[in-house]
């Protein structure tokens, strides 16, 4: 071992001695390990239970491959357990981009997201993924039948018609499958012969179901625009099959009409690529910043 080396190792031995000795400091004040671990990840007790329990955004900045402009800056956010949180901001804020980052579609370039006190990172990706639910933008449109539609990615369920037709009705789609002329067994998407194309709407409907259809599996949600391509009469039945997707855990969705930003626990502002403003939707209308404008500009064009 190079003197060096051996300078490292006594160091870091050294670290762990003092880290034993504030343990027992810690025990012989009356403080459990947790909060002795909270002291020494730096963390205030907020956050310290969100990187254990929920989802712990730290210090995150991200630059797209082959791209060399941040698109997130320095986001740093705790999501609890059982919260609802919406993204909101202009065109090209980066809120599609932090969702695709809580999916791992990429890594951070700098920080780190913590969930349930792992980093990302550590987690098998197909392990990742059972675990989170997304409904993108452009969600999958799958040129196969209804059923594997509603099924994909849920073999244990495939056969299960009872329950494929329970998300179905609960994503509001019951009347529009009856009528079609082979039920669950229908062929969409145009490119197929014989095949049944669906609106916009009913399409992003299609995806709803399936992400109810796996409801319990996943502990994550992520929605980017579940109102796209709804007309604004049909949202708020859109907004029910949300608390019902969103009920007992995370969800993350990302909308442009604030109105759904109500429903949500808090709502974060996203501004180039940056925090500028979390709260509840009064919060931030008491606070009378950029969702307060944003908001009174929307509500009067929908007047
Ligand atoms: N794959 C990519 N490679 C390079 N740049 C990208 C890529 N995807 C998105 N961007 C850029 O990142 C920025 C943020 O895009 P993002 O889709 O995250 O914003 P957004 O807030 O969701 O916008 P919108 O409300 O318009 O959907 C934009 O400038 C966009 O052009």
């Amino acid at each position: 071992m190079s003197h060096s080396q051996s300078k490292s190792v006594t160091k870091a031995w050294g670290e762990v001695k003092q880290s034993a000795v504030k343990n027992r400091n810690f025990q012989k004040n009356g403080k459990n390990s947790s909060d002795y671990q909270q002291a020494l990840s730096g963390l205030n007790a907020t956050e310290y239970q969100a990187s254990q329990t929920g989802i712990y955004i730290e210090n995150l900045s991200f630059t797209y491959p082959n791209s060399d402009s941040a698109i997130l800056k320095n986001i740093n956010l705790t999501i609890h357990p059982n919260e609802m949180i919406v993204l909101v901001g202009e065109n090209g804020a980066g809120k599609t981009t932090l969702a695709k980052l809580l999916c791992r579609l990429y890594d951070p370039s700098q920080g780190a997201i913590i969930w349930n006190g792992q980093d990302l990172r550590s987690l098998p990706l197909e392990d990742l993924r059972s675990r989170i639910d997304v409904v993108m933008q452009d969600y999958a449109r799958f040129p196969t039948t209804v059923r594997e539609n509603v099924a994909f990615g849920n073999l244990p369920k495939i056969q299960d018609d009872e329950a494929i037709r329970e998300a179905i009705a609960e994503a509001g789609l019951a009347r529009v499958i009856e009528k079609l002329d082979h039920g669950l067994e229908t062929l969409l998407g145009k490119q197929l012969e014989g095949g049944i194309d669906l609106s916009g709407g009913q399409w992003q409907r299609l995806a709803m179901a399936r992400a109810l259809l796996r409801l319990s599996p996943a502990e994550l949600l992520i929605l980017d625009e579940p109102t796209a391509n709804l007309d604004p009469k049909t949202e708020h039945e859109i907004y029910n099959i949300l608390r019902s997707l969103a009920k007992g855990r995370i969800a993350v969705v990302v909308s442009h009409r604030l109105a759904l930003a109500k429903l949500a626990d808090r709502v974060v502002v996203l501004e180039h690529g940056q925090i500028i403003e979390v709260g509840t939707h009064d919060e931030l209308i008491a606070l009378g910043g950029q969702y307060h404008l944003m908001f009174t500009r929307q509500a009067s064009s929908y007047n």
